[in-house]
């Protein structure tokens, strides 16, 4: 089964639709963005997501500190941090006791794989964003050269229309998405989640990704 991600969620019906949905993860944005919640807001919606499911922090541009702070003010155990330096920042995460997700974009996968392919810096799980995070910006999946080996999870400017060919091209054990499931911006829309949660499980794939983060 491809793991799948609900990113951006802001209410509580949504979250209660994504959980019905058996989605394996959502996420709360706590960064810059129409979709950003407060750390009030993000213990309200955390307490309806059961123990099976990963509720994630998503940050960008946020000292690591305040990143420690906010997950632990919600409840959560996994955050998503798309600026990382360095292994030591990574480092500080687990310290922190903290599930890593390192985010990339697709230029910073490009620039890595010329020195070291899909460099996690001993995180977690790595995610493969398109070129602006949140921006619904898809990117050349197809291209295999530029993709990590292993576990790690496509986003960006994935839709129902087209998540099912992003997972059998790109061979990702995971997807994420944020704009694709939205009638407007910032606004997820029911019935586009469930399309996208179909369609991921229709899609062909090689192997199993039944493993969990
Ligand atoms: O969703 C957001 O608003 C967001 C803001 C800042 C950083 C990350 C954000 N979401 C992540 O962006 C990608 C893909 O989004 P999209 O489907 O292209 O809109 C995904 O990793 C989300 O977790």
């Amino acid at each position: 089964m491809t793991f799948i991600k609900m990113c951006g969620l802001r209410d509580e019906a949504v979250v209660d639709h994504a959980i019905a949905l058996g989605v394996d993860a959502v996420g709360f944005v706590f960064a810059d963005s129409p979709r950003r919640v407060s750390a009030e807001q993000a213990v309200r919606l955390r307490s309806r997501v059961p123990a099976a499911t990963i509720a994630v922090g998503v940050y960008v541009r946020m000292p690591l500190d305040e990143v420690v702070a906010t997950a632990r003010a919600a409840n959560l155990d996994h955050v998503q941090v798309h600026d990382l330096r360095s292994a030591d920042d990574v480092r500080v995460l687990h310290e922190a006791g903290l599930t890593v997700i390192r985010a990339v974009n697709t230029t910073g996968v490009e620039t890595a794989s010329a020195e070291a392919p899909s460099e996690d810096f001993g995180a977690d799980l790595l995610l493969v964003d398109g070129a602006v995070a949140g921006a619904g910006v898809s990117w050349d999946w197809q291209d295999r050269s530029s993709l990590p080996s292993g576990r790690w999870i496509l986003a960006g400017g994935l839709t129902p229309d087209n998540v099912a060919r992003a997972v059998t091209t790109s061979g990702a054990w995971g997807v994420d998405v944020s704009s694709g499931i939205e009638s407007r911006r910032g606004v997820k829309d029911p019935a586009l989640m469930t399309a996208f949660a179909e369609a991921v499980r229709h899609a062909p794939r090689a192997g199993s990704a039944s493993d969990g983060i």
